[in-house]
């Protein structure tokens, strides 16, 4: 098999799709760093570059707020929920689903695979920007990072995934575009695919099973 080709690595349908939501379905940068500026603000910080916080997503709103306020580590509470607050009052000012994202979930949808999104943000504003950019429905299992006690890169979010789905690893894939998505497929047993117009940086790319530029690489899809 020609996998430079077909950056799905498989020539059958896989029953399961997991896609990251931050970098992989949505470029929701701008909103993210505006409400990392809003928290420092509040505590009368100056705002961090863009390119900053861009570093510092990944792991959850608790770790960016405390990666993005070092000098306040003793009011991490009171910044997660002033980032919160803001974010869910701001969650799509910016942010757009990247291109290539419609035409591929109503492929896959065509070809009788179960999507799901699996992400990091927290469950409540995964689905707040899913219902705003209108793709909500697509999706079977939307589950944030706090739905299940250790969230990416430790592999549990994607096996919930794959039970409420009623599938097993080696019939799932996993769509991400940082270390934390490929490093819990790996561990769950899924193969990856790697978005490289998100938010990771290129060494963590090498870590899922193939690579695309664009959404639009995954179509036609193979099987
Ligand atoms: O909120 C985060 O830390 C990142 O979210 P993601 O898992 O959808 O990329």
């Amino acid at each position: 098999m020609d996998t430079t080709q077909n950056p799905w690595g498989v020539m059958t349908a896989p029953s399961l799709v997991m896609f990251d939501l931050d970098g992989t379905l949505v470029d929701s940068l701008a909103d993210l760093a505006a409400s990392v500026n809003f928290m420092r603000s509040s505590f009368g910080l100056p705002p961090l570059a863009t390119e900053t916080v861009r570093q510092c997503i990944g792991k959850g709103a608790r770790n960016l707020v405390g990666r993005t306020l070092p000098e306040r580590a003793d009011d991490l509470d009171r910044g997660l929920d002033l980032f919160l607050e803001h974010n869910g009052a701001n969650i799509a000012v910016h942010s757009r689903l990247y291109p290539g994202v419609l035409p591929l979930l109503a492929a896959l949808r065509d070809a009788g695979v179960f999507l799901a999104v699996v992400s990091n943000k927290p469950t409540v504003l995964c689905r707040q920007l899913l219902d705003v950019l209108e793709v909500a429905d697509w999706f079977g299992t939307v589950l944030g990072g706090d739905a299940v006690a250790q969230c990416k890169p430790w592999p549990d979010p994607l096996l919930l995934a794959m039970e409420q789905a009623g599938v097993v690893a080696p019939a799932a894939v996993m769509i991400g575009d940082s270390s934390n998505d490929f490093d819990a497929a790996r561990a769950a047993g899924v193969r990856s695919i790697a978005c490289t117009f998100g938010f990771g940086e290129p060494w963590e790319m090498e870590l899922a099973d193939s690579r695309i530029d664009s959404l639009e690489a995954l179509l036609p899809l193979p099987f």
